[in-house]
């Protein structure tokens, strides 16, 4: 087989089913208690599509909600203890917390409008300035509750506590400026896939066990030449209606071209064969017959990235 053929056998492999520029990551917000930070995250994530899990994404974190726009996807986490700073006033930071902190893609630091800004704002704005890794969001809430030339001196306040990348001023009741926050926010993500399918999030841990049988189906036989260059997440899993069937469309993720090749095959033929080693193996596991759409996708350098890692499901190695 020459080139050629490979290259037209690749293609519809390859075909993304994200925009080109597509921005993907993670956010975390911090702020004293009852700046609003919640009520924010729950605007942001309803906006588009309501889609929460409180399920643990990882160990170390919670995903809270994801923010699906056209051009990206957020996903906000919950920072271990920082989201509730009060027990952290008198303390230093733990590693964990400012481990988390940097392998964020953004971080929201929110500051109501109505209130002066106190001890406990410029505390957490002086270990935020020691995260010179990650971009500080300052976000103005509760912009509702001040006029205009309140939220202008508070903003200007927020200004000098620190060096923030932006700073916006919002409501999220008054449902003032959602959209820009939001779109500022996503500015900050690296540009990657969707991390979640698009609608209603089925964050079952049935989707890990998945990924996990079709990275081992993968690995088998190629485990020296490509001993952690694969990664598999799951982009879509549904029962088909009416049927006992299971639809699986998983996205196989590789560091280079040349890998690709590899775990593809001679006219795909390595690929089939690791499609129909996994399919017996999750029928096995979910006890009912699967339809598995196999992609095979190149993420540059995935296992030098610990943001990239943790995207695919690698918290552990990062
Ligand atoms: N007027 C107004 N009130 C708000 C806004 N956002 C939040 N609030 C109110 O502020 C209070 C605190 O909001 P939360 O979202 O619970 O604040 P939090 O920062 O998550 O608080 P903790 O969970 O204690 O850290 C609630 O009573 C909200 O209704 C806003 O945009 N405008």
């Amino acid at each position: 087989m020459n080139d050629l053929d490979l290259e037209k056998l690749r293609l519809p492999l390859e075909t993304p089913s994200y925009p080109e520029g597509f921005r993907s990551g993670f956010a975390c917000f911090v702020g004293r208690p009852n700046v609003g930070k919640s009520t924010l995250m729950n605007a942001l994530v309803g906006q588009k599509v309501a889609i929460t899990s409180n399920r643990p994404q990882t160990t170390r974190r919670t995903v809270r909600g994801i923010v699906h726009r056209p051009e990206a996807q957020l996903i906000i986490v919950d920072t271990p203890g920082l989201h509730k700073p009060r027990t952290l006033l008198g303390e230093r930071l733990d590693s964990l917390v400012r481990s988390t902190l940097v392998e964020v893609d953004v971080i929201v630091f929110c500051i109501p409008a109505d209130e002066p800004i106190g001890r406990g704002d410029t505390y957490i704005a002086k270990e935020l300035a020691e995260q010179t890794s990650t971009p500080v969001v300052a976000v103005v809430t509760k912009a509702d509750l001040v006029d205009r030339d309140a939220l202008a001196g508070q903003l200007l306040a927020v200004s000098e506590l620190g060096d923030w990348a932006d700073i916006v001023p919002v409501s999220a009741e008054g449902e003032f400026q959602l959209d820009t926050v939001s779109e500022v926010l996503c500015s900050h993500l690296p540009e990657g896939p969707p991390l979640y399918p698009d609608g209603d999030l089925t964050d079952e841990p049935e989707e890990m066990l998945v990924a996990e049988l079709v990275r081992e189906a993968a690995l088998e036989g190629v485990r020296d030449e490509l001993p952690h260059s694969i990664a598999v997440v799951v982009d879509e899993m549904s029962e088909r209606e009416g049927k006992e069937l299971v639809d699986i469309y998983a996205s196989l993720y590789v560091e280079r071209s040349s890998q690709k090749a590899i775990v593809i095959g001679t006219k795909g033929a390595r690929l089939r064969d690791v499609g129909s080693r996994a399919r017996k193996q999750i029928e096995g596991l979910l006890g009912r017959r699967a339809f598995l759409d196999l992609r095979v996708r190149v993420a540059k350098d995935w296992q030098r990235d610990p943001k990239l890692l943790r995207r695919l499901g690698f918290d552990q190695q990062s």
